[in-house]
Parts: C-alpha cells; structure tokens; sequence
C-alpha cells in the first residue's frame, strides 16, 4: 500500500481520523486546561458529529481509517505491544511498585481493550488493588481523582500528531505536555502495523518540537511550516534538513505566528481550498510574513527574507498570484468565525472542503469564490478548538498537476 501527499488539495483517497471516545469523558472543570479543551463536551453528541464527518468524506468515496482500529491492530504484534507498554509504563510519577502494579494490570488486557487504556487513559480508583493497595507509597498518596495513565482527548486532532510529506510519514514532536504521549501511539501504528510496512519516516518524536498544524503543503515541493506556540524555530530547520536531504521538497517557507491560543497552529489563520487559493483570517492576512529556506549544493541552508508571505508563497509556488478568500466580512465576525475554526477547512478535492456549519460568514465567502463546502455540525467537536483540517491526517491524495500544466479537471 502507497500512501502518497504532496499538495494540500489534490482528491482525498485516504484519511487518518480519530473517532472520540472514553477519553472525552475524562474532562473535567479541574483539568479542561490542562488538556486543552475550552469547555466540556458532550461525548454523544461529539461523537455523532464525528460520524456525520466520517460519513461526508465516505460519501465523496475517501477511504476512512481509525487511529482506534489500527492501534488494537498494531498491540496484536508482540513487539509493538511490549514497546507501547514500556513507554507508558517509562514515567517516574509512577514509581517502581505502581509501576509493577500497572504492568501486571495491562498484560491481562486484550490488544482492543489495551488500545482502549492508552487512549482513555486509567483513573485511580479503575486500577483495583488489593487488600493491601499494592501500589505502594505513590498510589496511596494519589489523589481518587487523579489518573495512573493520563488520557488523551487530543489525539481527536489527529493532524497533529502525523503527517505525510510525499510518501513519508513525519510523526511529530508534539510541543504541549498533555499530547506528547500521542506520537507513540502514530509512530507504533506506523512501525508495526502490516498495512504501514516498509514506511519512510522523515520526521519522529524526541526530535526538535513540531506539530501537522503547522505544516501546510503548498504545493509539490513547497512547505510552509508555521513557527509559534507549537512547532519551534529549531523544529522547522530540522524539518527542513531532513526534507531536503530525503529530496521531498525544494523550498520551505518558514511563517512565524503569534504565540497564543487563538492562532496555535498555522491551519488556524489559513488553509488551502484550491491549487492557487488560500482561505485566511483576514487580520493577519496582510502581515503575515515568511522565511523563504532553501539547501545549496552543498545542502547548507540558505535562507531567504522575511518578506510578506502572499508573496513569498506565489513565488516560491510558480504562480503569479495566491488568490486569498478572507474569513467574514468585518473584524468581529472575522474574530469569531477564526476562533471556531472558520478557517480551518479541509479539501477533499480542488475548490471541494468540508468545513464547519457554524462559520456562516466565511463558508458563504467560499462559496462566492466558487468553492464548494461541505457542511459538517461542530458544536461539540470544535470545545477543544480544531477543525476539519485538525482532525484528518490524509495518508493519500491524488498527485497534484504542477500549475503550470495548467487546469486540473473538475
Ligand atoms: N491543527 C490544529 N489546529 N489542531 C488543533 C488542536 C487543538 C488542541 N486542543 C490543542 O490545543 O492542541
């Protein structure tokens, strides 16, 4: 099985997602911070929107995987189970005698229900232990509220943690540390799983921080990497090395954004919808700026600007110009619209996205433009604030037409 990406808008084949579950549950008033969601979501419904989502891309004949799926796949290998295990099982909050009392608890798990904990997570008072609370000093000091394994109710944002870059799969460095445990899960899943054999990485977890949001496909060849709260200067000239070494690209464009919450990853201000045409947050549209980073013939890095990024883009991409479609019309529904991820679309083909309902103001402004827009509901999906492009990580797409081989079909 070839998984292939190289543009950000060439027809979805295949599609990582991660169906929410369990996990959600977990939050709470205490924790919703710390885990990154601004409100607690109902998981039914979350759940329901997730499936309508699922549905949309199935409808448009994308093939859907479950990140869920494939890791109870993947824990049926004896390698990758004794491996997951071991990691989970490596924090030094837990101790050596929590630790055992941890270990003996999964090795009587199935791989599905295995799966389940290194998702969801295990709470205190789910670990039963004896009459002597074999946990030792750790578990009897814990808080009931507290949890033995942490859960990770962002792996729904499942661009995050993975990304393919032509036929490589880049596991990332997740920079906040209520996610980091999300990279073991993709790269195990990567590494073991049968359907993933003989995978090049170019990127993996441990190295430099940098996360799929930032990283947008502008073009074959072209990579715009966001720097900000996530991903790190040093994480996208690591990037940058390793794709140019592997010969996946031949320009980066490095994008510094504001380090707040707001705009935490590059596909929060802007994402593509047609080979030449960006949907972006019309408040950071015209100051938006961009390293241009290429490798000379001795591959040393030869960077280039800063210079406006719509510019530094359509140069760097062969074209003449980057169409932009702004989000809403004024500030205030522009702000509002951008917080819910108005502009974090997905394409499921040239001027074909899906994006959320909510989002009046912006999907009317697509549609203006001639793209069409797939509406999905979000009320409950968008607490932990992503979007249809946050929550896929595409595994294939159909190989972009450079522009100048002119018109793609429709
Ligand atoms: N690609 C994205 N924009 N992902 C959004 C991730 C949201 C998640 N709650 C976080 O804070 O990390």
């Amino acid at each position: 099985m070839t998984h292939f990406v190289d543009s950000e808008v060439g027809r979805l084949g295949t599609v990582l997602l991660h169906r929410p579950g369990p996990e959600l549950a977990r939050l709470t008033p205490r924790n919703n911070d710390s885990l990154l969601f601004d409100a607690i979501p109902w998981v039914g419904r979350a759940q329901e929107e997730h499936d309508a989502f699922a549905a949309a891309l199935r409808e448009r004949g994308v093939e859907v995987l479950y990140i869920g799926t494939l890791l109870a796949e993947t824990l049926a290998v004896a390698d990758a189970r004794a491996e997951l295990t071991e990691r989970v099982l490596r924090t030094p909050r837990l101790g050596d005698t929590l630790r055992r009392r941890v270990g003996e608890h999964l090795s009587y798990l199935d791989p599905a229900a295995l799966a389940g904990v290194l998702i969801a997570g295990l709470a205190h008072e789910e670990l039963r232990l004896g009459w002597d609370r074999g946990g030792g000093l750790v578990y009897r000091l814990m808080d009931r509220l507290d949890f033995v394994i942490d859960p990770l109710p962002n792996l729904l944002f499942a661009r995050d943690s993975s990304t393919w870059i032509g036929d490589h799969a880049a596991v990332t460095s997740l920079a906040m540390p209520a996610r980091r445990r999300e990279t073991s899960l993709t790269d195990a899943i990567y590494r073991h799983h049968p359907r993933f054999g003989g995978t090049a990485f170019v990127y993996g977890p441990g190295l430099e921080h940098l996360e799929g949001g930032d990283v947008l496909l502008l073009a074959p060849g072209v990579l715009a990497v966001g720097v900000g709260e996530r991903t790190t200067p040093a994480g996208a000239e690591r990037l940058a090395r390793r794709v140019f070494d592997a010969g996946l690209a031949h320009t980066i464009l490095v994008v510094p954004i504001a380090q707040e919450r707001a705009t935490m990853h590059l596909d929060t201000v802007c994402t593509m919808v047609d080979v030449d045409a960006v949907l972006m947050y019309p408040n950071v549209a015209d100051t938006l700026s961009a390293y241009t980073v290429v490798a000379d013939a001795e591959g040393e890095l030869q960077i280039d600007g800063p210079a406006p990024f719509l510019r530094a883009a359509a140069d760097a991409m062969d074209l003449a110009t980057l169409r932009v479609i702004d989000t809403g019309l004024d500030p205030v529904t522009a702000e509002r619209e951008q917080w819910d991820d108005g502009n974090n679309t997905l394409a499921i083909a040239p001027r074909l996205c899906v994006a959320y309902e909510r989002n009046v103001e912006t999907n009317a402004q697509l549609e203006r433009a001639g793209i069409e827009v797939i509406r999905i509901a979000g009320s409950e999906l968008g607490s932990g604030r992503g979007g249809p492009r946050c929550m896929s990580c595409p595994l294939v797409r159909e190989p972009l037409h450079r522009a100048a081989d002119g018109p793609l079909p429709a």
